[in-house]
């Protein structure tokens, strides 16, 4: 029998706002190397799920492990450092820098120089600058942007803007990419597009992926598991096959055109 490692897993979480309970008792294991879909209505508390595990929240109860770690109650830097890299619903750049300066400033966790060394320019400094200068055009080039680079973030069409936040948690050297609606106010063929695009991100830098996503197509296309949250609990899991004919599903998210 194949023995896969548990790269995350989050046991007995909860994350309570005063009496919202907006997680409660919620427990996933993801192997390493796999694609899991995490579904559910609006205000389910998937996005809460994403702001406990990158630090965001701390949990009211629980644990999660990443890598064999304990990280619940980590700084959100610290818990970038450990590899969990992740984009937002509302997507989030600094608007006003450029497309480059925008990758370069997340991947500054490679820099060890000090500023002493970055003021008098040293070799070591200089290695490090075009190291990740290169590194991060060498990502910009990846996600189709390297003709953009010099232009202002906010200047970027939509769709672009996302590939650009991708670049940016590709920039921390993530073993766990944690993508929110990445689909959002996508047409059905900017979202197939999508699918062959996070494909091309998993192949390339070896990463296992959490993705909350409305599009099903995206959910069914790209993931071997999924689980199904309402109201901050656990109400399915499985296969996107198995979890579309569940009646639990149907009637609280999917709706019966879904129903097989
Ligand atoms: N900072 C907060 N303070 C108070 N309540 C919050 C906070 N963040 C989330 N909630 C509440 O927690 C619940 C879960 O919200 P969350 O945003 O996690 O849901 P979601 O499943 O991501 O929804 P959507 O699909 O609309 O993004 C909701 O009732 C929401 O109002």
């Amino acid at each position: 029998m194949q023995i896969m490692n548990e790269l995350l897993k989050i046991k007995n979480l909860s994350k309570y706002f005063g009496g919202v309970k907006a997680i409660n008792n919620f427990n996933l294991t993801i192997e390493d190397g796999k694609t899991h879909g995490l579904i559910g209505p609006n205000g389910a508390g998937k996005t809460t799920i994403f702001n406990v595990i990158t630090g965001v929240y701390k949990p009211t109860n629980g644990s999660i492990i990443f890598c064999d770690k304990e990280i619940s109650g980590m700084k959100t830097f610290a818990i970038a450092r450990e590899g969990i890299g992740r984009t937002f619903q509302n997507i989030k750049l600094f608007s006003y820098l450029t497309v480059l300066e925008n990758v370069i400033i997340a991947g500054n966790q490679d820099i060890t120089y000090n500023m002493f060394e970055s003021f008098i320019r040293t070799i070591k400094f200089r290695k490090e600058e075009k190291a990740l200068y290169e590194k991060s055009m060498k990502l910009l080039e990846f996600v189709g942007l390297q003709d953009m680079s010099q232009k202002r973030a906010s200047s970027l069409p939509y769709g672009h803007q996302r590939k650009l936040e991708i670049a940016r948690a590709l920039a921390l050297n993530p073993k766990l990419l944690l993508l929110d609606e990445p689909a959002a106010g996508m047409n059905q063929e900017e979202s197939k597009e999508l699918v062959s695009f996070i494909y091309r991100i998993k192949e390339e830098f070896g990463l296992t992926i959490l993705i909350i996503e409305h599009h099903m197509d995206v959910i069914t296309d790209l993931c071997d598991e999924c689980t199904v949250l309402n109201f901050g609990e656990t109400i399915a899991e499985g296969s996107p096959a198995q979890i579309k004919k569940d009646p639990l599903v149907i009637e609280a998210y999917l709706g019966e055109e879904y129903g097989c």
